[in-house]
């Protein structure tokens, strides 16, 4: 992918409106997710929100998510609802081993497919997704009951995913009601990015409002980690 470096690890916040874009980029996101937190894991906001999200993003990449498609031929739909909106990447659910049969993914825009945690996504799904002409892959939780990441699937298949999607020139990412405290371990798996929403929010409620303390916080600790290509 030829925005984001494969030895530096960004810090994707999903968001649900303009205000909380720019929130998020004054105190240090990387990757600006739009995302409706109010409707479940891959929730899709309207055009013209996620239009006003880029705009509130500046110079920081965007991402948004286009919802939980059935199969292709929903997901091409989704995804072509908001291919004018200006988004730099687009996000969708698919589930690994999925055929990718009436999949047309929309020209000029990278599409990440997003695999859930309980169905047990392995780096052996990654080269399927490559041929479908997905341009990233990338791990959230599907339940957001409170479980992390990390309760669904080890780090040792954590860090083959990862492995996988950068052999096959993937851009990759993590997520799933991880917490600061998560942030060493997986960045040192060497995503692309690891992706928040409730453990940047007040009280950890992912329903709430950001906390600009939270995401400045994550931002130094991700700042901190040595990058792959300097690690010994
Ligand atoms: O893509 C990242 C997600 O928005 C993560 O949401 P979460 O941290 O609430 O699980």
């Amino acid at each position: 992918m030829p925005d984001i470096s494969p030895s530096r690890v960004r810090l994707l916040v999903s968001v649900r409106d303009a205000a909380e874009a720019a929130l998020a980029r004054v105190h240090g996101a990387g990757l600006i997710d739009a995302k409706d937190p109010d409707r479940g894991a891959l929730g899709a906001l309207p055009p013209e929100t996620v239009r006003a999200i880029v705009a509130a993003s500046g110079d920081r990449l965007t991402s948004a998510v286009a919802g939980e498609p059935h199969d292709g031929q929903e997901a091409s739909a989704c995804l072509a609802a908001l291919a004018g909106t200006g988004v730099r990447y687009l996000k969708i659910a698919w589930a690994p081993g999925r055929a990718a049969a009436g999949l047309m993914l929309p020209a000029g825009i990278p599409v990440i497919a997003v695999l859930f945690a309980e169905d047990g996504p392995e780096g052996a799904d990654v080269p399927a997704l490559a041929a479908a002409g997905f341009s990233g892959a990338m791990i959230d939780t599907k339940g957001k009951d409170g479980r992390r990441l990390t309760d669904h699937l080890p780090l040792p298949r954590l860090a083959s995913f990862a492995a996988s999607c950068r052999a096959h020139g993937l851009l990759s990412g993590l997520a799933g009601s991880l917490s600061l405290d998560d942030i060493p371990d997986l960045a040192a798996l060497g995503p692309g990015y690891l992706g928040f929403r409730g453990g940047l929010c007040a009280q950890a409620d992912r329903k709430g409002g950001l906390d600009p303390v939270r995401i400045a916080e994550a931002a130094r600790r991700l700042a901190a980690v040595v990058p792959r290509s300097e690690a010994a």
